[in-house]
């Protein structure tokens, strides 16, 4: 069997900088992938931040990778995500366990249960908006603190305003040195003793309140002699899975909503023809109305700017995994405890399933791809559980920004961090009706 080609660079920092030097610029890792898929194929290996890894892309290898088939695979962590989330979180578990957890968090994140959020989510979208008429407003900051309340709210936090510092401190996500390390079981820590204190008060009666955190502790509520049930979830593995579901569902959504706001400003025909569903539902309704449930899951040209906007941005550029045994791909062999990443920046511009694969254009998602071509939400059993959650929110506050907001610049500079934002948090000017 042949031997993975590609070069591991020098000692010790392999090719970290040529890696960091593309992650950071506009098409970001895609130049990267691109130079050694073009020398070596769609299976080559290097070294970087400190690991020996093999990247793959293709139809083929997502197949593989994502399905992980027979228990080939499991998640990659870095080691401080790992001590950062807590050993019952969803993302490290594997196998039978892992599928057990998504069982049991499943509910909350239903359609059934998003239709009970919705009015909340709703209104938190307008209250927002009515706040930036005239003003320019950092869409980037906006939508993270949109995206937060969102989020925390379903776990109704009544210090709200603290555990949003706290986050901002970033120090939950410190993924990659060992300082960062330190700092995210401090934050995890703080997190722990207030989501303590909420679920103590909620189970005394106190601040009740229809939400995402009522659902988890009244489908997990301990019966009458307190005895472990196989189908209920620990306070240890609730309050792990309530900060993996923050941490997971935070920057991705808010990353998503910003580039998309960017795609617009760019290409003023798609937000015309935006603009133009979202006219037509508002012009049905009538004075003190708000957007329905039926209405927001009837926006389909929505929906293809949603999946545009996540294929061209691709803001989890890669998704990592672990051989959990030998395997072979692409007529090489990978052995067990190799990490492996997808290369998903590849997958979504590939030319031949998306000619011109640069320009934004939704109208690419009229007829169904074929599958593990586009990978926004992933795909397999780990394929993302806040899907319905994150267009939700993001198909809300679309309908209420897109009648009245004006790009301001444009700027495709990108910040280095694991989820990919836009540098500058994209200044737009909003106007009133
Ligand atoms: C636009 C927003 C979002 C995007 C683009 C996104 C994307 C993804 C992708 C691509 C994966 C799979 C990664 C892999 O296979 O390695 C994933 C997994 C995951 N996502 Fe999302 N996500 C978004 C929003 C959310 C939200 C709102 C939540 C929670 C409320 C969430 C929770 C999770 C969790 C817990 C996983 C891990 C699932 C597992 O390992 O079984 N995500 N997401």
């Amino acid at each position: 069997m042949e031997e993975i080609p590609g070069s591991l660079g020098s000692p010790v920092v392999g090719e970290s900088f040529s890696f960091l030097a593309d992650f950071s610029s506009p098409s970001g890792v895609y130049s990267f992938m691109k130079k050694r898929q073009q020398r070596y194929g769609k299976v080559f290996k290097t070294s970087v931040l400190g690991r020996f890894t093999i990247f793959m892309t293709g139809r083929e290898a997502s197949k593989i990778l994502l399905t992980g088939k027979d228990g080939l695979v499991s998640l990659n962590l870095f080691h401080a995500g790992k001590q950062a989330l807590g050993p019952t979180s969803l993302l490290q578990t594997t196998g039978e366990a892992h599928k057990r957890l998504r069982r049991l968090i499943a509910e909350p994140l239903s359609i059934d249960c998003l239709k009970k959020y919705f009015q909340f989510i709703n209104m938190l979208a307008i209250q927002t908006l009515d706040q930036w008429p005239g003003r320019t407003v950092l869409v980037l900051k906006e939508a993270s603190t949109v995206e937060f309340w969102s989020l925390s709210q379903k776990c109704t936090f009544p210090i709200l305003k603290k555990l949003q510092l706290q986050y901002k401190e970033r120090k939950v996500l410190g993924v990659f040195s060992n300082s960062m390390f330190h700092l995210s079981n401090k934050a995890r820590d703080r997190m722990y003793a207030m989501l303590d204190y909420i679920i103590s008060r909620r189970r005394n009666g106190e601040g009740f309140q229809k939400d995402f955190l009522e659902s988890l502790l009244m489908k997990h509520r301990k019966g009458a002699d307190g005895a472990h049930d196989e189908n209920k979830l620990t306070d240890t593995q609730l309050k792990d899975n309530i900060l993996t579901l923050l941490v997971a569902g935070h920057d991705t959504t808010t990353a998503a909503l910003t580039w998309l706001i960017q795609f617009l400003g760019e290409n003023p025909a798609v937000l015309e023809q935006l603009r133009e569903e979202h006219v037509q539902i508002q012009a049905k309704r009538k004075d003190g109305e708000y957007l329905t449930w039926a209405e927001v899951n009837n926006m389909p040209y929505t929906t293809k700017v949603i999946h545009e906007t996540l294929r061209r941005a691709t803001i989890l550029p890669w998704f990592s995994r672990k051989a959990s045994q030998d395997f072979e791909i692409d007529g090489y062999k990978i052995k067990k405890g190799w990490s492996e990443n997808l290369d998903v920046v590849s997958i979504h511009h590939d030319p031949e399933v998306f000619p011109n694969p640069q320009k934004f254009d939704p109208s690419r998602f009229d007829e169904p791809l074929k599958p593990f071509s586009f990978l926004g939400f992933g795909s397999g059993p780990r394929m993302c559980p806040g899907i319905n959650l994150a267009k939700l929110e993001i198909s809300i506050f679309i309908h209420y920004l897109v009648c009245r907001y004006k790009p301001l610049e444009k700027d495709d500079s990108v910040q280095p961090t694991v989820v990919r934002m836009p540098k500058n948090k994209y200044p737009i000017v909003v106007e009133p009706l």
